[in-house]
């Protein structure tokens, strides 16, 4: 049988805005059941999530491969849907993978990226879903270059608010332009944010997390959570909190004990009544496996 898993992602880190993104311990699992006569994937999301050959896996699938002979799939994942931890990359990755499994392509890991970010419009999510870790990633005139940094010994602490927040409604908030000096510093930001990533100075890299001038501000109203974990955060000293993806998800890298007690004031906190997750970072990325 063969069973692909993918991890959830988390985007922007603040400044890195469609170019860097992190992996978490958090699993999208698919299972090839059987060949069929049809197109056929059993998951846990109702009708929300179509069930035959509409399914983003799928589709993505036959995108890859047009004359892939219909299967019973299967998938779980406990990965939230449409609240800026990658549910969207993670079935276009496992359709991609799905695809090249089945059709013995043979496509290659970076392969499969550049297929995956003209897909899903940006690689901030697709690449640590496919190589793990921290991956800082730019998509140029139709090239992806995408750069895998040490592995960071953090923790996620994750806020997932229970209402949906689309991506393609999130960019909608964002400015169609931005002046020429907010440009410069949010540009210089990032680079000194990449900067520390990849030496692992976390002092630098914590507080610039926080500093991002390109998406954060626009979105806020959208995401009450962010300033209330923030200020929460700030005033046990914590710094590192940003919005996930196009959000609503808020996340704080940290080490485990710290984000520990963090977590303990947040379930104080009267408005945040969405779930938390304490999770490590996920090295791998995609996984298959053939038994
Ligand atoms: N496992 C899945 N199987 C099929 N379709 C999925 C799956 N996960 C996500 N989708 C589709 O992707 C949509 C969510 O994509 P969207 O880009 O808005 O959010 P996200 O990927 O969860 O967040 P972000 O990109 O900000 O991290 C869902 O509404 C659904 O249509
Ligand atoms: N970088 C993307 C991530 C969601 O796909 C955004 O913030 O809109």
């Amino acid at each position: 049988m063969l069973s692909i898993s993918v991890p959830a992602t988390s985007a922007n880190l603040g400044p890195g805005f469609d170019s860097i993104g992190i992996a978490v311990d958090m699993q999208l699992t698919l299972q090839v059941i059987a060949p069929s006569t049809h197109w056929q994937i059993d998951h846990p999301f109702g009708d929300e999530v179509p069930h035959d050959e509409r399914n983003l896996i799928i589709k993505t699938a036959l995108a890859l491969a047009p004359t892939l002979a219909p299967h019973h799939l299967q998938m779980a994942s406990p990965i939230p849907l449409a609240r800026g931890l990658g549910s969207s990359s993670t079935a276009i990755v496992a359709g991609l993978v799905l695809a090249n499994e089945l059709s013995g392509q043979g496509r290659s890991l970076d392969d499969l990226l550049a297929v995956a970010t003209r897909m899903e419009g940006h690689p901030d999510n697709v690449a640590p879903a496919l190589f793990g870790g921290l991956v800082v990633a730019t998509y140029v005139q139709e090239r992806v270059h995408a750069v895998k940094l040490p592995l960071p010994n953090l923790f996620a602490s994750i806020y997932v608010p229970n209402e949906e927040l689309l991506t393609a409604a999130s960019r909608d908030a964002l400015p169609a332009q931005l002046p020429f000096k907010q440009a410069v510093a949010g540009s210089s930001i990032a680079n000194t944010l990449v900067a520390a990533l990849a030496t692992q100075d976390w002092a630098t890299a914590l507080p610039l997390l926080e500093a991002d001038q390109f998406h954060e501000q626009y979105r806020a109203k959208l995401v009450p959570a962010l300033a209330t974990i923030r200020k929460v955060a700030h005033q046990m000293g914590i710094v590192g909190t940003y919005l996930s993806g196009a959000g609503p998800t808020v996340l704080t890298l940290g080490d485990y004990g710290q984000l520990n007690e963090l977590q303990q004031q947040l379930r104080q906190e009267p408005t945040l009544t969405g779930q938390l997750h304490l999770l490590p970072v996920d090295a791998t990325g995609v996984k298959v496996q053939k038994s």
